[in-house]
């Protein structure tokens, strides 16, 4: 039995003229442990299938099993770490992280849920900003935070959903790499939806690339065989991270190539002439 497995999954927005078929006939298992990480291009329709395995989202049709149990709803099971960091502006960096232990763990007391969110702060190295606000935080520290809330949940399964794409390079790299510790410590399941190839080759096992919708439907895998811990300049020599990456890159830019094609086939614009002009001077 898969750890999580999708089963022919649709999803639609609107009805009737107004609908947009966003996913169509997704499958996808993955075991207990793994690290797998679905590339796609911006509007491809990634968010919309984290939201789904979040149980924001219900599908169209088709199931979602999570340990063989239909997912209903979010669970606390699922920690997804979302791309615009979502902090209470108004709690503190402990209360933010306090927050989500309490929802996971809402019979324990008040020093378990402190206890335990110091342990994940300090895990993502925020100790001494325990007690600033996120607006006194860096983009780089307060991603960090929303680490630190997903993992104190102690989630059986990481969602990240392009937890690091507003990051610059340096910090992006360094939280990659606490992720990834915190990952093989602790070998929870993990999802990485990420629009940047070298880092899913930098953190998964597998790599599935999102065909971009409308209509979006998981292309072939790539297996990522690379021994851990990685070691990014190691990588960068090796051959066989040069073949998968560039077979991956190959099969998107291919997607990319036939997209555009569809657009120009597509796209006619009205001709339209202004009926007046107005001076707001
Ligand atoms: N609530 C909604 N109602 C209608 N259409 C929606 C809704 N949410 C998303 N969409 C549409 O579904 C498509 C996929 O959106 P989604 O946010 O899942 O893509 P994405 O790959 O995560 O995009 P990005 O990389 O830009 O974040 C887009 O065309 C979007 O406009």
């Amino acid at each position: 039995m898969a750890y999580l497995e999708l089963k022919n999954i649709y999803k639609s927005y609107g009805k009737g003229d107004n609908e947009t078929q966003v996913l169509s006939n997704i499958n996808l298992k993955i075991e207990e442990g793994e690290f797998v990480a679905i590339v796609g291009f911006t509007g491809s329709g990634k968010t919309t299938l984290v939201n789904l395995i979040n149980g924001l989202l219900e599908p169209t049709s088709g199931s979602l099993l999570f340990k063989g149990e239909p997912v209903k709803g979010t669970s606390h099971e699922r920690g997804v770490i979302f791309q615009n960091y979502s902090l209470l502006p108004w709690l503190t960096v402990e209360q933010n992280v306090i927050m989500a232990v309490k929802a996971a763990f809402p019979k324990r007391d008040k020093s378990v849920w402190k206890r335990k969110a110091a342990y994940y702060i300090e895990m993502v190295s925020l100790t001494p900003a325990i007690n600033k606000l996120p607006k006194e935080l860096s983009g780089g520290m307060r991603q960090r935070v929303a680490v630190a809330r997903a993992l104190a949940m102690k989630p059986d399964m990481i969602i990240m959903d392009e937890p690091l794409g507003a990051l610059d390079a340096l910090t992006r790299g360094n939280l990659q790499d606490q992720i990834l510790k915190i990952w093989e410590k602790d070998k929870r399941t993990a999802l990485l939806i990420t629009n940047d190839v070298d880092e899913g080759i930098y953190m998964a096992d597998r790599i599935i690339p999102l065909h971009p919708g409308p209509n979006a439907t998981l292309g072939p895998e790539f297996k990522i065989d690379l021994e851990r811990p990685r070691d990014k300049t190691a990588m960068n020599d090796s051959e066989s991270f040069k073949k998968t990456r560039n077979a991956i890159i190959e099969y998107l830019m291919d997607i990319g190539d036939a997209r555009k094609a569809e657009a120009k086939q597509q796209i006619i614009l009205p001709e339209l002439e202004p009926k007046s002009f107005v001076s707001y001077s």
